[in-house]
């Protein structure tokens, strides 16, 4: 089970989220509370170790432009939060990991399986608010062998989720949060912890 802590904008809280076994970081570039500048994601960037992934978070930006973010800010992987082409996914992933992410405000259209990238990242209706949906409507896209969940996840809701369903990994931000931005260290270690226990 891998898990992304997403809305990253303070390197200690990246440097927290490392120590605690967090697989990847999420850096937002669209407009958000937690939106930074490839120059700051690119300072936090480079104090991290080798292991943990540095994700990017576009909403309908052209691939040209999230190349260039990727280059500045260092990043591993893609996040396309928006309504982006699958062409648009396509060029990206000629040169890193794509992960699509997809809003949940009902039942998903089951196409949402066949857009070409390399996860599919399930979100609630307004990303990044904390807002939940029911997770009954993950049930037709539990085949994915790439699900990342994401939605109104905390540590106290995640063992839940996990008995119903053996996700990839599992996306969080406004569940470890003190602010928007600001990480909660507590909530993401029980986050971490709530994970690990089932196994
Ligand atoms: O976080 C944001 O403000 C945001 C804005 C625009 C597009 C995406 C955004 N967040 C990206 C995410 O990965 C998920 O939405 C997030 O981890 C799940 O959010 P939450 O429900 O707050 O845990």
């Amino acid at each position: 089970m891998r898990v992304k802590i997403c809305g990253i904008t303070r390197l200690e809280d990246a440097l927290e989220a490392e120590r605690l076994g967090a697989w990847a970081v999420g850096f937002v570039f669209a407009p958000s509370k937690r939106r930074v500048t490839p120059e700051q994601a690119a300072a936090i960037s480079r104090e991290l170790g080798p292991f943990v992934r540095r994700v990017g978070v576009f909403v309908d930006t052209p691939p040209e432009e999230v190349l260039e973010v990727v280059r500045a800010a260092r990043l591993d992987a893609v996040q396309l939060h928006g309504d982006e082409p699958p062409e648009w996914s396509e060029a990206l992933r000629a040169r890193l990991p794509v992960i699509k992410a997809v809003r949940l405000e009902g039942p998903p259209d089951p196409a949402v399986l066949e857009y070409p990238a390399d996860a599919l990242l399930v979100d609630g209706p307004r990303p990044g608010s904390g807002e939940a949906y029911d997770w009954a409507w993950l049930e037709p896209l539990a085949r994915h062998p790439r699900l990342i969940v994401a939605g109104g996840l905390h540590p106290e809701t995640l063992p839940r989720l996990l008995r119903r369903f053996r996700p990839y990994g599992v996306d969080v931000s406004s569940g470890v949060e003190v602010r928007p931005g600001v990480k909660d260290w507590g909530r993401m270690a029980a986050f971490l912890r709530a994970v690990r226990a089932c196994g």
